[in-house]
């Protein structure tokens, strides 16, 4: 973690219903895969609206690291690509992003690249990636196929087949794609295990590369085969955060109220279909407009059976939603967010137990039975969604507080300021 002082934080209660627009930054995930695609382009590239929050100036740290030129001071960032350097430090704070996309990045350098971040970090999982680059022949040095893991380039990587375990995060298969495309002769990266979790990530991965002109065949069920040929440099125009803008939408469900994220594309690369699903299940209605998207509430939240395997990040919101819900609630799918930021299957039982629901884990899942509910501080763990969750659980019910806010810059430079405006 960073060595901030704790920052306490109380979540405002809801006056009354909560309508209006609020204007989300850029999407932490396409900003990440730009900044890589734009380092391994043919020419310069450019991003407009991206993200500027812990997590992606990670990434254009590392990749600074790597020998690219990065340049975040003006509104639009530029990227100049060049070949990735060795040796070199990579600082993943506790970006799954930055440690499951540079590592692909650093095998096409001439040395030693470390990878560390923050002591969470070093728990996340990342072994099927590291894996996944040993059988392109790169030697990698991981103790237990966790952070701290040096990758030892050799200069370039040989094409190849690569067959991994993508069950515990969906960002292994990203980042060997992303990069893969600047391996000699392309990439083929084969899925052997239980469901890929966070399908439309990988959705996004394939779009982005297929938008900056890489061939991408995905013909086959978990099969993803990248063309040898680098990416465009190109102008990216990132979309609002659709996962950062979710309890900002679920105050709407919660207090009858309407609330508008401004500036939605009408083609977007992010999960509409599934988020306006999900919504919708939980008693709202949603809607895509010329002013963005919507989501109506009635004040009643239903509870319901939700596979959140696509959406995974968004199970800390919907679990506070579930606390707050008319009946028993059952999130399924989701068993690989305990290696999240925190194990958020255990923080979300504690926290949101502590506060009255009856909340039990289950292999894949919460159950959620609505209690009478009572304020109190939840611990975050230094994870954002756990203070959006509590964000969420604070409209409606008094005195609930987070032990740090800070942790929520991880992905939104001002989550509190953007919340007390739209929530007063
Ligand atoms: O590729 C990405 O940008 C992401 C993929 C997902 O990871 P997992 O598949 O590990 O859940 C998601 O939860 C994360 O917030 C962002
Ligand atoms: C799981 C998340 O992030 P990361 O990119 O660090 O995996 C998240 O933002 O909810």
């Amino acid at each position: 973690m960073s060595s901030t002082p704790a920052q306490p934080w109380s979540a405002p209660r809801a006056a009354g219903p909560v309508r209006g627009d609020v204007r989300l930054p850029g999407s932490k995930s396409m900003t990440a895969r730009a900044l890589v695609l734009g380092a391994l382009g043919t020419g310069v590239s450019t991003l407009e609206g991206p993200l500027v929050a812990r997590d992606t100036a990670l990434m254009a740290d590392g990749l600074r690291a790597l020998g690219t030129g990065v340049d975040t001071d003006a509104a639009a960032w530029t990227v100049r690509p060049a070949a990735p350097r060795a040796p070199a430090a990579v600082d993943v704070g506790l970006a799954g992003t930055v440690m499951r996309f540079l590592p692909p990045v650093a095998a096409l350098a001439d040395g030693p690249v470390l990878f560390d971040g923050d002591a969470a970090a070093r728990r996340r999982p990342l072994g099927p990636l590291l894996d996944g680059l040993r059988q392109l022949g790169v030697a990698v040095t991981a103790a237990d196929g966790r952070l701290p893991a040096t990758v030892h380039g050799r200069g370039g990587v040989a094409s190849g087949t690569v067959t991994i375990d993508a069950s515990a995060s969906s960002q292994f298969v990203s980042g060997l794609l992303l990069a893969g495309a600047a391996y000699a002769g392309g990439l083929t990266v084969r899925h052997a295990g239980p469901p890929v979790p966070s399908a439309p990530h990988l959705r996004m991965t394939v779009r982005m590369l297929r938008a900056a002109g890489v061939a991408v065949d995905t013909a086959a069920p978990d099969v993803w085969v990248v063309a040898p040929g680098r990416p465009a440099g190109r102008r990216w125009t990132v979309e609002p955060d659709l996962a950062g803008a979710a309890p900002f939408l679920a105050a709407a469900l919660v207090t009858g109220g309407r609330v508008t994220l401004a500036h939605w594309p009408r083609d977007s690369v992010q999960p509409v279909a599934e988020v306006a699903e999900l919504f919708t299940l939980l008693g709202g209605a949603v809607e895509v407009t010329g002013a963005g998207l919507t989501v109506s509430g009635t004040g009643t939240v239903t509870g319901a059976d939700l596979d959140l395997r696509a959406v995974s990040e968004l199970t800390p919101v919907v679990a506070a939603l579930a606390t707050l819900a008319d009946r028993p609630s059952r999130l399924r799918g989701v068993a690989h967010i305990r290696g999240h930021e925190t194990d958020r299957l255990a923080a979300l039982a504690g926290q949101l137990g502590d506060r009255g629901a009856a909340v039990t884990e289950t292999d894949d899942g919460l159950r959620i039975t609505p209690g009478r509910l009572r304020g109190g501080v939840l611990a975050t763990f230094g994870d954002h969604r756990m203070a959006h969750a509590a964000a969420v659980l604070g409209l409606a019910v008094d005195g609930v507080g987070v032990d740090d806010v800070g942790c929520t810059r991880k992905t939104l430079p001002d989550f509190p300021g953007l919340w007390s405006a739209l929530v007063g």
